[in-house]
């Protein structure tokens, strides 16, 4: 059995996870650079937590600044094998109003200049993102949200988008008109990483704002979304509480093999294989094997 340690990652204006206990805070180093903070170990109920805050305490990380595979290498080493991201959104869709939790199960990545993979050359691999989210993780997040009389909308497209400024008018539209649902600056490469870590990845999508495109609403600006995130923390932390106090002592291997996903990605011949980048990717390649003993 693999013990269950659960990953939380806090996006813009959640810097702390309340209820956790036994707090150990600790500045981890990773072959890939310094994670956004130190990461805050700790349990709840007996649920073993690793925390992170995703822009770091007093948020001095921008979307693009953030280093992502320091983030997702650091909690993969912290022996994490289910990640649940937190993260603020705008809203394409009137009945997605703000306030409201969103699970997506798809994102489309509109980034551009992230490190968004930790292989390359020397090793190339290739996982699946067919199904970003995994979905026994996503499912214990809506029993929560259930049990909490919390609502939450399961599934929708989020669109990640580089930022750091928001959307023009014109953006917006032609989003709302692709069909996506949701709008945020940092579900990519943050999904595709944890792939590539095999941790089991679900985003629970705030609704702060509806980005530019309504016309009965503001343009959102970051006091709109701030006042959003703080009205809603009570909703937000008894959401964690629950998931994290409810959540199985053993880790529940993947339907879609999120835990698995390099069983089938990597295409570099044994052989052929760069030592060093091999040495880098340590604790990535540790189950799926060819990192050096
Ligand atoms: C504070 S407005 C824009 C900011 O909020 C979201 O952050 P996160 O996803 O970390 O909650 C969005 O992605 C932007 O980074
Ligand atoms: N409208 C929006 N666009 C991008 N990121 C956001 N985060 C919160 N609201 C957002």
């Amino acid at each position: 059995m693999t013990r269950a340690v659960v990953g939380i990652i806090g996006g813009s204006g959640v810097y702390h996870l309340p209820g956790l206990r036994n707090i150990r805070e600790e500045r981890v180093a990773t072959p890939w650079g310094d994670p956004s903070d130190a990461l805050h170990f700790g349990e709840v109920g007996e649920t073993p937590v690793v925390f992170l805050p995703r822009h770091g305490r007093g948020h001095v990380l921008s979307p693009s600044g953030i280093n992502y595979r320091a983030n997702i290498f650091a909690l993969k080493q912290a022996g994490v094998t289910d990640l649940v991201s937190v993260s603020a959104c705008g809203s394409f869709k009137s009945e997605l109003y703000p306030g409201l939790f969103v699970l997506p199960d798809q994102f489309v990545d509109r980034t551009f200049g992230r490190q968004s993979s930790f292989f390359g050359n020397g090793c190339v691999a290739h996982v699946s993102m067919a199904h970003p989210v995994a979905p026994l993780l996503a499912a214990r997040i809506a029993a929560a949200a259930e049990a909490e009389s919390i609502g939450v909308v399961k599934g929708g497209t989020y669109v990640c988008m580089e930022g750091p400024q928001f959307s023009s008018y014109a953006e917006s539209l032609s989003y709302k008109g692709a069909g996506y649902d949701v709008i945020g600056m940092t579900a990519m490469p943050e999904a595709k990483l944890a792939r590539e870590a095999e941790l089991s990845y679900a985003t629970i999508a705030m609704v702060t704002d509806f980005d530019c495109w309504h016309p009965e609403h503001d343009d959102v600006d970051v006091a709109a979304v701030i006042a959003v995130v703080r009205s809603n923390a009570d909703k937000a932390s008894r959401l964690l509480a629950r998931l994290l106090a409810d959540f199985p002592k053993a880790h529940e291997p993947c339907p879609i093999g999120s835990d698995r996903a390099l069983d089938t990605a990597i295409l570099t011949a044994p052989e052929a294989r760069d030592p060093q980048l091999l040495a880098k990717l340590g604790v990535i390649l540790a189950r799926a094997g060819g990192a050096p003993k």
